[in-house]
């Protein structure tokens, strides 16, 4: 098993209106991982404690074995490239290049070569103060600064808030550029369906502040389906089928139904007399939203 780059534990954060785990997560050397979750789930607040921006109130979390806020994390933090969800304001004043050399000082791994390329390929303009520039250039270069020391883990909060359609598939590229060496690793959180399907190795789905489960992303695709059933005359037990989510009628005696164990459910349809007329994989976005209605039921009883 590959070493875990991240491991959090217990990890708990209380706030008036929100609670944030208990969470147990371990993140891979070597891979993508992206966490998916609809707005104010947490996944920007776990960020933070990750980098000691915040503090949690139980539990802990280590990066690269050092357990986080337990001393001089600078050696730590230098290995990390961190895109947060929204630029910082102090930072306004700043010309590009000022602020380049300025974070520049702090990684003793900077490559200079590598900023000016990355800029390149953004097309951002360096001789804009970072106020000035628009919401998708200052997110280019707020990639291209957190990219340019090689960290070993980028941190990346949405980071294609904002990218039109080429600056987007120019980031993808980039992030599988930075990948290419194989002991890099990447936590991102994202709302993009395609983004995650094309960078994510992993997907850790979080809502309501709860990890639901990490899973292999080719592997979560390939075992969420809805099956098209026609009952017939007699009624069907679905619980008793593997991995049941629900299921709901769709004209006549036809049924559609969900199972996040599609070999299973279709050995076990086969098995009980259970005719499929169709299946059809799930997008993601939908086993998001059939993994969210669950938490609620749950929250509910
Ligand atoms: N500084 C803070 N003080 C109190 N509550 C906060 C603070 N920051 C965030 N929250 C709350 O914590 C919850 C989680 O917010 P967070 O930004 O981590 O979610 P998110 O999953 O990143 O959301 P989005 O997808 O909208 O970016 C929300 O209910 C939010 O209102």
């Amino acid at each position: 098993m590959e070493p875990m780059v991240i491991e959090v534990r217990g990890v708990l954060q209380k706030r008036k209106h929100f609670q944030l785990g208990p969470i147990d997560l371990q993140i891979p050397q070597g891979y993508v991982t992206a966490i998916v979750g609809p707005n104010g789930s947490g996944k920007s607040s776990l960020f933070r404690l990750m980098l000691d921006l915040a503090k949690p109130d139980a539990g802990e979390i280590e990066l690269f074995g050092e357990r986080v806020g337990s001393g001089d994390d600078t050696m730590m933090k230098q290995r990390i490239g961190y895109v947060p969800e929204q630029a910082i304001d102090v930072e306004d004043s700043l010309r590009a290049d000022q602020k380049a050399a300025f974070i520049s000082q702090w990684y003793p791994s900077w490559d200079l070569n590598r900023y000016q390329e990355l800029l390149r390929r953004f097309e951002v303009d360096t001789s804009l103060k970072l106020g000035r520039m628009s919401k998708g250039m200052r997110r280019k270069f707020d990639l291209a600064i957190a990219m340019a020391h090689n960290p070993d883990l980028l941190l990346l909060d949405e980071p294609s808030s904002g990218l039109d359609p080429i600056a987007w598939k120019t980031m993808i590229d980039a992030i599988h550029r930075y990948m290419e060496r194989g002991d890099r690793t990447v936590l991102m959180a994202s709302h993009i369906i395609d983004e995650v399907k094309r960078l994510a190795d992993y997907i850790v789905f979080i809502v309501h502040g709860r990890v639901l489960g990490m899973y292999e992303k080719d592997a979560l695709l390939e075992s969420w389906y809805s099956f098209y059933i026609d009952t017939g005359e007699g009624a069907v037990n679905w619980k008793a089928m593997p991995g049941y989510r629900s299921a709901e009628p769709n004209g006549g005696s036809m049924y559609k139904v969900i199972t996040s164990e599609a070999l299973e459910a279709e050995r076990w349809c086969t098995a009980s007399g259970v005719h499929i007329t169709g299946k059809q994989k799930l997008e993601l976005d939908d086993i998001l939203t059939a993994l969210i209605e669950q938490e609620r039921l749950r929250i509910r009883s």
